[in-house]
């Protein structure tokens, strides 16, 4: 396993990841259905929609998390399941109230019954800059601590691909742009989908950008800026984007922004595949889990 430039233990994403024919309903109703998405190596790529549209959904069932009326094909391009190989961080941060910021990083690692390597979740702590409040219960944090204590229990289990649902969403915007900083540093060589309701987010961060829209929903693939991640938000290229991606996510609608967005260039169903395994029921390291499955 390389050292990522923070030298922490990173295991890299060395494959692509499609999904074809995605389809989830709920009670009858379809959310998506014949829904295609790529997720390209140690590339972060941005989910954007309309609240309710099914971005959640769309994750949850990447990671495996989605029972029922499910269906489509998840495969890696190295020809292995994408099950065991997925770390999920849920909207919330879903930090163990009654442990402390350490016991919470390691908590996967105690839930699986292994013997958690402290050395290793407290250099993530310093490179989240919280191993001062190793001890602290997370009552004791501000919500951008309890957010990077929360990232570092996701880097603690060191998967390759990595699912945040709105990661940074209840943070202040500065607090917020530096863990968007934070993140693509630690995260880089994974390959990451992320949700966010923030277009500068997307830009700011992702390698990719998609927008989910419509009933059953539909993915469109936008272009992105040039540029290293994380982008500088005063780039202009980046605020151009930024209208165009308004544009996109139907800002026009109510604020009289009615040109065609120009940026969007593929259209889902136009991938190609090089994918060798089908696994339709991939399973997640998931903080959700970890919450529900512990009364220590
Ligand atoms: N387990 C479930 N059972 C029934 N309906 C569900 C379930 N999970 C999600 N839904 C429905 O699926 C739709 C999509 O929900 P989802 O949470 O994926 O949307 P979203 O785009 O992530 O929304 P938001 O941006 O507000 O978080 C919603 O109508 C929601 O009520």
């Amino acid at each position: 396993m390389p050292p990522n430039r923070d030298g922490a233990t990173n295991t890299a994403c060395n494959f692509d990841v499609w999904l074809r024919h995605g389809r989830v309903a709920f009670d009858d109703i379809e959310i998506f259905h014949d829904l295609d998405l790529h997720l390209p190596a140690q590339s972060t790529s941005c989910l954007l929609g309309p609240s309710g549209v099914g971005k959640s959904t769309l994750l949850r069932y990447l990671a495996g998390l989605v029972d029922g009326d499910v269906s489509g094909d998840i495969t890696c391009s190295d020809g292995t399941n994408l099950a065991g190989r997925v770390a999920y961080m849920a909207q919330q941060d879903l930090l163990l109230p009654w442990r402390t910021v350490l016991e919470n990083v390691v908590v996967g690692a105690v839930l699986r019954g292994e013997k958690p390597d402290h050395d290793r979740a407290c250099h993530l702590l310093e490179q989240v800059g919280l191993l001062d409040a190793a001890h602290l219960r997370p009552a004791a944090l501000s919500g951008g601590m309890r957010q990077r204590a929360a990232l570092a229990r996701t880097l603690m289990e060191d998967r390759p691909v990595v699912l945040m649902d709105e990661p940074f969403s209840a943070l202040d915007p500065l607090n917020r742009l530096k863990l968007q900083d934070l993140a693509a540093r630690m995260l880089a060589g994974k390959s990451v989908l992320l949700v966010t309701h923030d277009p500068l987010e997307a830009l700011r961060i992702g390698h990719y950008i998609h927008v989910l829209r419509g009933a059953p929903a539909r993915l469109t693939q936008t272009s992105v800026p040039n540029g290293d991640i994380p982008r500088d938000v005063a780039n202009s290229e980046v605020m151009r984007h930024q209208g165009e991606l308004l544009r996109l996510l139907g800002a026009g609608e109510e604020t009289g922004m009615t040109q065609q967005a120009p940026g969007h260039s593929h259209t889902q169903g136009h991938n190609t595949t090089r994918a060798t395994s089908t696994n339709t029921s991939t399973s997640a390291s998931t903080t959700a889990s970890f919450a529900g499955g512990d009364n220590a």
